[in-house]
């Protein structure tokens, strides 16, 4: 994925970060980060709160531009929000927001094909079909179609969520905190659900979360952010013991600030 562990070139890559850098005013949100990924490779960020992880997401969907560095999907210079190929892309990328971004006015099935139903892609009742497919492949049943959002529980909006954003089938899936809130149980259900969808379809995944032990077991790659820049980044095989703790420690907080891994790969200097 990243420069330290991806074999590919650039000219392969399907997600090529380079030096983004995204600022507002005084704070810069992202800081010269850099991540390559290939076709179909699931990748997890992970970082402490204002880390610059969900900053890094909007960068990539679109919602906003660099000020430095470079944005490309599969060769598309996507770094501005008006880039050209911008609007393409809108189709090609699904996102489940941290907080659902759900719309209570509708119900559940129009919250999943919403997009479709806004630029006629679907009739109404292809749509509904549509949505009840995905909420089967989600695992909720096929009545919570007419419920609206508020109806549900928790664990329920994000499935509906995560319907929404496959709902393209979009080739890049952007999860923010899929499991943020949920159980132990039904985030490890859920992770599965999404290891399933991206393994069947071949989607390229990058989740935020929280949860090491889901990251090191469900994604082939990992990045750990901290203030905004990326301080660790690799194969999740990759990980040893040393690792593991180190990471989990600046997760939880309990690291101050940059730490020797010697077992590490360097990235962005701060591991020798
Ligand atoms: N629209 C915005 N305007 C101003 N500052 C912002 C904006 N969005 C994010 N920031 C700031 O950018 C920094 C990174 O925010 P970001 O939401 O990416 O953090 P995060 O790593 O996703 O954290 P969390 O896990 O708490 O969601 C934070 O200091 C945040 O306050």
């Amino acid at each position: 994925m990243t420069q330290a562990a991806s074999s590919h070139s650039d000219s392969t890559a399907f997600v090529a970060v380079k030096k983004l850098t995204k600022r507002f005013g005084s704070v810069v949100a992202v800081n010269n980060v850099d991540l390559t990924l290939s076709r179909g490779e699931t990748l997890a960020i992970i970082g402490p709160s204002a880390a610059g992880k969900s900053v890094l997401m909007k960068c990539l969907v679109g919602i906003y531009g660099a000020d430095e560095g470079t944005i490309y999907l599969d060769q598309d210079d996507v770094s501005d929000t008006n880039a050209p190929e911008r609007p393409k892309w809108a189709a090609k990328i699904g996102m489940l927001f941290q907080q659902n971004a759900l719309f209570d006015s509708l119900t559940v099935w129009e919250n999943i094909c919403f997009r479709q139903i806004e630029l006629g892609t679907l009739s109404r009742k292809a749509a509904k079909e549509r949505a009840v497919e995905l909420l089967g492949l989600v695992g909720l049943a096929q009545e919570s179609a007419e419920l609206t959002p508020s109806d549900l529980s928790g664990g329920m909006q994000k499935r509906v969520g995560i319907a929404r954003a496959i709902s393209t089938d979009p080739e890049l899936l952007l999860l923010d905190n899929p499991t943020a809130g949920l159980d132990p149980v039904l985030s490890n259900h859920i992770e599965l659900m999404i290891s399933k969808i991206a393994t069947q379809r071949g989607t390229t995944v990058i989740s935020i979360t929280n949860d090491m032990q889901i990251a090191r077991t469900r994604y082939q790659n990992l990045m750990m952010m901290h203030d905004g820049k990326v301080y660790w980044s690799g194969k999740t095989d990759d990980i040893d013991d040393a690792h593991n703790a180190h990471l989990t420690q600046m997760l939880d907080g309990s690291s101050q600030g940059p730490i020797t891994m010697r077992t590490g790969k360097r990235e962005d200097g701060i591991f020798a």
